[in-house]
């Protein structure tokens, strides 16, 4: 399979395989026409692929047939019920899961143990090519298949393989992270717009703070106490904001948002 031409399925198409989609055809070159997906609502299914390029078509034995490479993308508990009437399409495709919680123990009770699979996390942000696809380690694809679903997605993505038992972890920073930010980025803009800024400039100037404070960690590998100490200056005003921060309780909000997670 050559990444350049290998033509890539999704088994439902909402809000994870769409930025996954918008992030292979917006910013990997993956060209609209080499993307087939299904889904519950036809309708909708039709107007989603149509502002990729990509087909619709009404079942995941169609999506298995039309594709090379297929991402399952329904929720964890309808995998079963929905792959079943497509098993044997599916065989001998790499079939890369998407579904939370879902290892390769079960889908090779699923699909059998000659079928070729890979458990991921990715996240939202895929779709703007700043992703993160968190990976178990063990999976069945052939060498050929896991380059090429590398040379796919690490354009779009950090691809982190990780153990089995820890993939839900993982899952919770990389996974739910987006939208643990999101929480942190409105909650800034609602503090600035208490305080008089517009709701608009307060937005862009926290998402652009966020994206460049993860940007100098990834570039220069800085501690984050680090960081944070070069922006504290002694008796001036971020440290009474740390503070602040501390007496509410952040860290431990966060650690235990983690921790709820893997409830
Ligand atoms: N949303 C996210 O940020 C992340 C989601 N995931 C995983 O991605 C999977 C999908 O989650 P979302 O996209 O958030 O959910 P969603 O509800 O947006 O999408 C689910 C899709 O499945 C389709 N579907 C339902 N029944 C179907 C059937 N019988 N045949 C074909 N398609 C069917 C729906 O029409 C919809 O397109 C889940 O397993 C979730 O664990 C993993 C990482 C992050
Ligand atoms: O909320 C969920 O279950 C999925 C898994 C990771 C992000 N969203």
């Amino acid at each position: 399979m050559d990444a350049k031409t290998a033509r890539i399925g999704f088994i439902g198409f909402g809000n994870m395989a769409q930025a996954m989609a918008k992030g292979l055809a917006e910013h990997a070159n993956v060209a609209g026409d080499r993307i087939t997906a299904c889904a519950a609502h036809y309708d909708k299914l039709q107007a989603s692929c149509a502002a990729l390029g990509a087909t619709p078509v009404h079942t995941a034995a169609e999506v298995a047939e039309a594709s090379d490479l297929i991402i399952v993308a329904v929720k964890p508990h309808m995998v079963v019920d929905v792959l079943a009437p497509a098993r044997e399409a599916l065989a001998g495709k790499a079939v890369v899961s998407v579904a939370a919680g879902l290892l390769f123990d079960f889908y090779d009770e699923l699909l059998g143990q000659e079928s070729h699979h890979l458990s991921t996390i990715p996240n939202t942000p895929i779709a703007v090519g700043c992703g993160v696809i968190a990976c178990e380690q063990k999976h069945s694809l052939t060498c050929d298949e896991w380059d090429t679903f590398t040379q796919l997605f690490s354009p779009i993505a950090l691809i982190e393989p990780v153990a089995g038992n820890l993939l839900s972890t993982a899952s919770a920073v990389a996974g739910c992270g987006p939208a643990f930010a999101a929480m942190f980025l409105e909650s800034l803009a609602d503090g600035a717009v208490k305080n008089g800024l517009p709701r608009a400039t307060a937005y862009r100037l926290a998402a652009q703070m966020m994206a460049g404070t993860a940007q100098l960690h990834l570039a220069e590998g800085t501690h984050p106490g680090a960081m944070k100490d070069a922006v504290c200056s002694p008796g001036g005003t971020t440290i009474k904001g740390v503070a602040a921060l501390e007496a509410a309780g952040l860290r431990n909000a966060v650690i235990s948002a983690v921790d709820a997670t893997l409830q």
